[in-house]
């Protein structure tokens, strides 16, 4: 194995290692579980229509062709399916999917040592492609328009730029924040597909087919009450599959029934909206501790004791879709359903905003904050 293999096996090693996302055994720890119930064709991943299809033509055309298919990119918020959809390219194309995420490329240099050690056709899935470093950024541009990257060798006036070629290769992106993007990253990206969250109903066969998968016994109206407090999210739906699987085994008789899914996902602190315990620690913060906003997302990251990027990115697309919070150019303001939902009166003068500026998932045209 020469010296840029070993660095792209390092880098997939530790993205696999970090996301479970290869094989296993479907009764394995959850990240196993998680990667054994991942579709691994078109044909086979539910919901998502239009980027089904659209993505189906682009992967047709290009197998015509005989070509790398062009780049894509995919947004939308976490647990949605991007790795899924990534490694279905890959699947499509017949051809080996390599994997990183932009953290992990702090330099320039790490991207040329992955980029070098690819082979013709293949697809490069660069998680969390929002997160890479500039340099790197800037590295990449170069590669995904012209297959060739300039590696500086030294520093100062007395560095010299080698010319590397790479073989034509397609590079799949998924960013939850399509918006922090560069311009001329994104323009690189011959496809770019917005990932929406998921309908009850297409949650309901998700909840059916790993249940398939998992051998879980469950009932129609068992099947119904988790995918409707799945938050739109097929990695949730999953997940509280499992959950309930264990109370079914442990509290009941092991058939996930309507009233052991009621009992276990009570248990578990997600309500009949679906909403967790910090999609509500938002909305009781925003009710009760600034009576309804406008509150910038720092200021509500702060008081629920999370991270901004986890509250902007993963509960406020949910919120916002639910109806339950609005953004606003002054902030964050909980709308009359979100008062309603807490079983609170709001106060008179209470700002309730108007609909959503932005899509859910997108980055806010408002997010200067406080
Ligand atoms: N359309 C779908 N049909 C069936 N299952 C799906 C679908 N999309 C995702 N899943 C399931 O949801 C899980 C999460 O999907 P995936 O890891 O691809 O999400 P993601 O968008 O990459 O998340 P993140 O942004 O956190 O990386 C997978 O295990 C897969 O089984």
């Amino acid at each position: 194995m020469s010296a840029d293999e070993a660095a792209l096996a390092a880098a997939e090693a530790a993205y696999v290692e970090s996301r479970g996302v290869v094989g296993g055994e479907a009764d394995g720890d959850d990240r196993a579980v998680e990667a054994a119930l991942r579709p691994t064709s078109l044909a086979e991943v539910i919901g998502q229509e239009r980027v089904r299809e659209q993505l189906s033509l682009v992967l047709e055309a290009a197998r015509a062709r005989e070509r790398a298919p062009d780049h894509v990119l995919l947004s939308g918020p976490p647990g949605l399916g991007k790795t899924t959809l990534a490694m279905i390219i890959a699947a499509e194309m017949s051809t080996p999917l390599r994997l990183t995420s932009g953290p992990a490329i702090t330099h320039a240099g790490d991207l040329a040592a992955i980029l070098s050690g690819m082979n013709d056709g293949d697809v490069l899935f660069v998680d969390e492609i929002h997160r890479m470093s500039r340099p790197a950024e800037e590295m990449l541009y170069m590669a995904m328009e012209d297959f060739r990257v300039d590696v500086v060798i030294g520093k100062g006036p007395g560095a010299t730029a080698i010319p590397l070629e790479i073989p034509p290769f397609t590079l799949v992106g998924a960013t939850t924040r399509a918006g922090l993007l560069p311009g001329p990253l994104r323009d690189r990206f011959g496809f770019t597909a917005h990932l929406e969250f998921y309908e009850v109903g297409e949650l309901d066969q998700i909840v059916r087919r790993s249940a398939g998968l998992l051998g879980v016994d469950l009932t129609d109206e068992g099947a119904a009450e988790i995918a409707s407090r799945s938050r739109g999210t097929p990695r949730i739906a999953n997940r509280l599959l499992r959950r309930v699987r264990d109370f079914a085994q442990v509290r009941a008789d092991g058939v996930v029934t309507l009233g052991v899914a009621h009992q276990a996902l009570d248990l578990y602190e997600v309500d009949e909206s679906g909403l967790d315990r910090l999609d509500r620690a938002v909305l009781d913060v925003l009710c009760r501790r600034f009576a309804g906003g406008p509150v910038g997302v720092s200021t509500l990251a702060v008081a629920v004791g999370e991270e901004r990027e986890t509250v902007e990115e993963v509960a406020e697309p949910f919120l916002v879709r639910c109806g339950f919070l609005a953004r606003t150019p002054r902030g964050r303001v909980a709308t009359p359903a979100a008062w309603q939902h807490l079983g609170l009166t709001a106060p008179a003068n209470a700002p309730f905003g108007s609909p959503p500026a932005v899509s859910a998932g997108e980055p806010g045209l408002f997010d200067t904050d406080e």
